[in-house]
């Protein structure tokens, strides 16, 4: 939201001061090191129930983009996973850096990638609201998709939202975008990573059960100069 976007540009070491919870246990992003993660046989796969159709793109706070879906009618539903419960698809957003500097907010062994796509979603099962859920320790899952900047290769449903960067360059411009299918912004490979963690930035609320995709999408290099 605008009244946070302050704090995005004084940058993480600043936030702890008017959100201590910064200092707390179960902070995100993390460095994902694979020789300490381990496998769990209880984790089922990840499941869309329906795909979202309507979703308006605004540039939310100058720095980046954010895709906001309708969560009362036609929802997009994620269930499986570390999941309990139905979460509703509220929004995605990305993160991401410019030119050769990496913008990705989790790293995989101390490598970051060009950039993270972030699916928010809220525990539909137990709250009636993203408001509501937002501050709740179960109450977000978030799916995180890391993206490398490739050579042909362009990711055609991620090249419905980049082709439209260019048509909101201002802060606060919204254009419509219909007919995205969050399914098809998730890699081929199915596996993941999940840890139990919070928003990446303020209010910082330790709310989310990450759920960090291992394989990344990739973007041509032309789409990736967009990103900056
Ligand atoms: N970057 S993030 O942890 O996905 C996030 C930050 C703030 C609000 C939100 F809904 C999601
Ligand atoms: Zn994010």
């Amino acid at each position: 939201s605008f009244k946070h976007a302050r704090f995005l540009l004084r940058g993480p070491h600043t936030w702890v001061h008017q959100f201590p919870i910064a200092q707390s246990s179960r902070q995100s992003p993390v460095d994902l090191r694979s020789s300490e993660t381990h496998f769990d046989a209880k984790l089922q796969p990840l499941n869309y129930d329906d795909k979202a159709t309507s979703s308006r793109m605004l540039n939310n706070n100058g720095l980046s983009f954010k895709l906001s879906f309708d969560d009362s009618s036609d929802p997009c539903v994620l269930n499986g996973g570390p999941l309990d419960g139905d979460f509703r698809l509220n929004q995605l957003h990305m993160h991401w850096g410019c030119d050769k500097l990496p913008g990705s907010e989790h790293i995989v062994d101390g490598n970051a990638y060009a950039a993270e796509l972030h699916m928010v979603h809220w525990n539909s099962s137990k709250y009636s609201s993203m408001q509501q859920a937002v501050t709740q320790p179960d109450g977000l899952a978030v799916i995180g998709v890391f993206i490398q900047v490739g050579k042909e290769h362009e990711h055609k449903e991620l090249k419905k939202i980049t082709d439209l960067l260019p048509k909101i360059t201002n802060e606060g411009s919204k254009i419509e975008l219909s007919g995205l299918n969050p399914l098809l912004l998730l890699p081929s490979s199915t596996a993941y990573w999940t840890y139990l963690g919070s928003l990446t930035t303020p209010p910082l609320h330790e709310s989310v059960t990450w759920i960090v995709m291992k394989e990344p999408l990739s973007i041509s290099k032309q789409q990736g100069r967009r990103c900056c």
